[in-house]
C-alpha cells in the first residue's frame, strides 16, 4: 500500500464526501484524514492533536510564513489549515491520507515532495450537478449560483493537461466508488474516466 496522499477535488455537490466516507468506512485501517490546525477554541471533549491541532493566531501566522500549509483559510474570524506535516503524520501510521481540498490546495500540494495522486470527481453533466446541489437542500439560490460559478473554474482547471491524474465521473455511485477504490488501492491498471463535455 502506497502512503502518498490521495487528493480528491471537484465541484461542491458532486459527491466527494459521499465517496470518501464510504471508502473510509470500508477500509478504516488503510485510509485516514489528517488533523487540521485551527485558531478557534477547543469545544468540550475535543482533544488537541485529535480533533485539531489547536494553536494561537501568532503561531498560525508563523506557520503560514514558513510555508507549512498545503491550504489554509479563514472562517468567521478563525484560521483553519492543513500542514504538510499533518499529511506526513498520517503516512507515518501506515495509512494513506485522503484530502478533500480546493483547487488552490491542489496546485499547492503539487509543489511539495508529497507525490500526491490527484483525482477530479466530475459530474456527468452540469444539469445533474445543479440537481444534486438543489437535492441536498442545504443552500440558498444565491449560494447554489456561487457554487456553480466556482464549479466552472474547477472544471477549467481539471481540463488543463497534467493538472489531475484521474477523472472519476460520479454518475452511478457504485461504479464511481469501485473506480475510486481501485485508484485508492493503487491498482496500476485502474483507468480513469473521460472528462464529460459539461457544456450544458
Ligand atoms: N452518484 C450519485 N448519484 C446520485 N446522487 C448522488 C451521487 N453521489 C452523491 N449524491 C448526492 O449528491 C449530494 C451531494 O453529495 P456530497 O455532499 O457528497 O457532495 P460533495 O462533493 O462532498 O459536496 P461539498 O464539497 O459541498 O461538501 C448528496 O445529497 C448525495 O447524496
Amino acid at each position: 500500500m502506497t502512503v502518498s496522499p490521495l487528493v480528491i477535488f471537484g465541484p461542491s455537490g458532486v459527491g466527494k464526501g459521499t465517496l470518501i466516507n464510504r471508502l473510509i468506512k470500508e477500509f478504516p485501517n488503510a485510509f485516514g484524514f489528517s488533523v487540521s490546525h485551527t485558531t478557534r477554541a477547543p469545544r468540550p471533549g475535543e482533544i488537541d492533536g485529535k480533533a485539531y491541532h489547536f494553536t494561537t493566531t501568532d503561531n498560525f501566522k508563523n506557520l503560514i510564513s514558513e510555508g507549512a500549509f498545503i491550504e489554509h483559510a479563514q472562517f468567521s474570524g478563525n484560521f483553519y489549515g492543513t500542514t504538510i506535516q499533518a499529511v506526513q503524520d498520517v503516512a507515518a501510521t501506515g495509512k494513506r491520507c485522503i484530502l478533500d481540498i480546493e483547487v488552490q490546495g491542489v496546485q499547492q500540494i503539487k509543489q511539495t515532495p508529497l507525490h500526491a495522486t490527484v483525482i477530479f470527481v466530475s459530474p456527468p453533466s452540469m444539469t445533474v450537478l445543479n440537481q444534486r446541489l438543489r437535492g441536498r437542500a442545504t443552500d440558498s439560490e444565491d449560494a447554489i449560483q456561487r457554487r456553480l460559478a466556482i464549479a466552472r473554474r474547477e472544471i477549467d482547471y481539471a481540463r488543463q493537461p497534467g493538472s489531475v491524474d484521474y477523472v472519476i465521473v460520479n454518475d452511478d455511485l457504485d461504479k464511481a466508488y469501485q473506480l475510486l477504490m481501485r485508484i485508492a488501492n493503487a491498482e496500476l491498471d485502474a483507468e480513469g474516466d473521460q472528462m464529460p463535455p459539461l457544456d450544458d
